[in-house]
């Protein structure tokens, strides 16, 4: 409940912040609510002066009864105008919010977990959902402030007509079958929702276009759109038949009662025990109170669907906070490295696995040491080096820099500090000078740098096959832009690894996949060149690779095998051992003869 009345407070400073004006302006359709329940008043007086023929007031009613309609029209346009705009501003804040706090979460569970996305889903399947929020909280007022008023009115014409509100009661008390129906329909299509999107992409992407044609899966691929957009859309459709049908029935007793109340208030009328103006405000109510018990229900069943939204934005915003809170070090990482990185019994599970895909490691990795970690397809290399880059935290053991446990640095700054091409890059769709640039931001700018950073990465001969040098848009999706081949893109991302002067650890995860043999070899010159200059500041290089012929000039080659190191030490030696590396190796030797 308090986490009810935070999301509701959350919205309606977030509103006032963001245009005082405009929320200020909202609260007119409020007062205009006021007016509408006033008009079977002034019917009624207006009426009941007919027939008394007294034409005084049968001028004042009429009047009031026309301003107030004008005004209210005029508060309506500019209340909801300045709903509407407000519900905009509100709702794109709140998308930036949820777009910087997805970002800003240090580590990536909430990127690989399904039930993290699901909830995410829901917050980014529907833009501006939390601004949908604000007009719903408004709307919530308004029909309250209308209910009220309309009660009052009915309760000075007859008081019989309060029957007509307890009618309501047990539509009131169905609102809870309504949430829970919302709630189950909202939880049971967020995956299918996800999936959907997830193979509309595949349907229009480029990158998928060449697979999804020479193994002919467009038709395969409609079918399971089909198939996700509908169990997507079917929990909603259920639970809009079951309200209609809850609707329907609640409507029919209301009415009928209705009529029996307005046969019983006419025969009184007649016999004149009510007035004639009661008899006509009675009528003019009875519209309005059938809507009293929808409208609490709807206010009810509003203010449950945004406090759900904002739970889920409460969620994401305290998840934020936890995890940050969990990475609370504060050591700046030191200049150099004096005794390099260690890992301590280290053991690593992801959540929802069902077992560990790091068992136990112990491993350590002098200052100016250069790594190479080898081993099969899930042995564990990429999950170790994330774990080194602190993007998940080890679920026994420790990872030690120089010493100190890595919880102990501040992850920012020891992120700052590191640098590396990764297996599953990103594509970034900027200028050119931008894609390498953005690997140290600070220097952005420096072109010298980026010419260097480039070289550094192989890829000073990317630049003559772009049209407009570091000038050129990447992505043909935008003006002008142009598409790199898979090693150019790759090699422009090392390079992005290569802009960090000084990093304390490089990690370089298989990341020469799409490269040939002659850049590959130039590739790792360059690297034992950065890796010899590395040296000085006690830096470790950190080579994942499957290529063995890679790995001979390494300080350190670490052989893993489902998750556990298997073997440690140099090439010769391990090869002079005989054992799981040496046969690795060779498989991979007799292979290229
Ligand atoms: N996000 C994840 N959630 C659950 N399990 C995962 C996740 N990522 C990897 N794994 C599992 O962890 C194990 C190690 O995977 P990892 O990607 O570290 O291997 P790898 O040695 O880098 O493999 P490759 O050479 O194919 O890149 C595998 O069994 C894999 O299925």
């Amino acid at each position: 409940m308090r986490d009810n009345w935070r999301g509701i407070w959350l919205v309606l400073s977030t509103s006032v912040r963001t245009s005082p004006r405009l929320a200020l302006l909202s609260l007119t359709e409020t007062m205009s609510k006021l007016l509408t329940a006033a008009a079977p008043l002034f019917i009624g007086i207006f009426a009941a002066g007919a027939i008394d023929r007294d034409s005084r007031r049968m001028l004042i009613a009429g009047l009031a009864l026309v301003g107030s309609t004008a005004l209210n029209n005029v508060l309506q346009t500019i209340g909801t105008n300045a709903r509407v705009a407000l519900m905009e501003q509100v709702g794109f804040s709140f998308d930036v919010k949820i777009a910087e706090l997805t970002a800003r979460i240090p580590t990536l569970e909430h990127l690989e977990r399904a039930d993290y996305l699901d909830r995410l889903q829901i917050l980014r399947d529907r833009d501006g959902i939390l601004g949908s929020t604000l007009n719903a909280l408004i709307n919530t007022a308004n029909s309250l402030v209308y209910a009220v008023s309309i009660l009052l009115v009915a309760v000075s014409a007859d008081w019989r007509l309060l029957i007509l509100v307890a009618l309501g009661v047990p539509r009131l008390l169905a609102t809870r079958w309504s949430m829970r129906w919302g709630t189950v329909a909202e939880e049971q299509s967020a995956a299918p929702s996800r999936l959907s999107a997830h193979l509309i992409d595949l349907t229009t992407s480029a990158g998928a276009g060449a697979e999804t044609r020479v193994f002919g899966l467009q038709r395969e691929l409609q079918r399971r759109v089909r198939a996700a957009a509908t169990a997507w859309q079917a929990p909603g459709v259920r639970a809009s038949v079951q309200n209609a049908g809850l609707a329907a029935a609640t409507a029919i007793l209301f009415f009928g009662s209705a009529i029996a109340l307005l046969a019983w208030m006419t025969h009184d009328a007649l016999a004149g025990s009510v007035s004639v103006q009661s008899l006509v405000v009675a009528f003019g109510v009875v519209g309005g109170l059938e809507r009293v018990s929808g409208i609490v229900s709807f206010a009810v069943q509003d203010v449950a669907r945004v406090t759900r939204y904002i739970s889920r934005f409460l969620w994401l915003r305290d998840h934020a906070a936890s995890v940050a809170g969990a990475h609370d070090g504060q050591l700046e990482p030191p200049d150099r490295l004096e005794s390099g990185i260690r890992l301590e019994g280290v053991s690593f599970r992801y959540a929802g696995a069902d077992k560990d895909s790091i068992t136990d490691v112990t491993l350590d990795a002098p200052a100016g040491s250069v790594v190479a970690l080898v081993g099969e397809n899930g042995a564990g290399k990429s999950t170790l080096v994330k774990l080194l880059a602190g993007l998940y935290q080890p679920t026994r053991g420790r990872i030690l820099i120089d010493g100190i446990d890595l919880a102990e640095y501040d992850l920012t700054a020891w992120r700052s500090r590191m640098s590396g091409a990764f297996q599953d890059y990103a594509a970034f769709e900027f200028i050119a000078r931008e894609v390498v640039g953005i690997g140290e931001l600070e220097r952005l700018g420096d072109e010298a740098r980026i010419r260097q950073a480039l070289y550094d990465g192989a890829a000073e001969d990317v630049l003559p096959s772009l049209p407009d040098g570091l000038s050129t848009q990447l992505g043909t999706t935008w003006a002008g832009g142009v598409d790199l081949s898979g090693g150019q893109g790759q090699r422009l991302a090392i390079s992005r690894g290569m802009m960090r002067s000084r990093p304390l650890l490089l990690i370089l995860d298989e990341p020469t996949s799409a490269l040939d043999a002659a850049t590959e070899h130039n590739l790792f010159e360059r690297y034992a060149a950065a890796a010899r200059e590395a040296v000085g500041r006690g830096a470790v290089t950190l080579l994942v690779t499957h290529r063995f012929s890679t790995v001979a000039a390494a300080d350190l080659v670490v052989v893993l095998d489902q998750g556990r190191v298997v073997e440690a030490g140099r090439h010769p030696d391990l090869l002079a051992k005989g054992g799981h590396y040496a046969a690795l190796y060779n498989l991979q030797a007799r292979g290229y003869r």
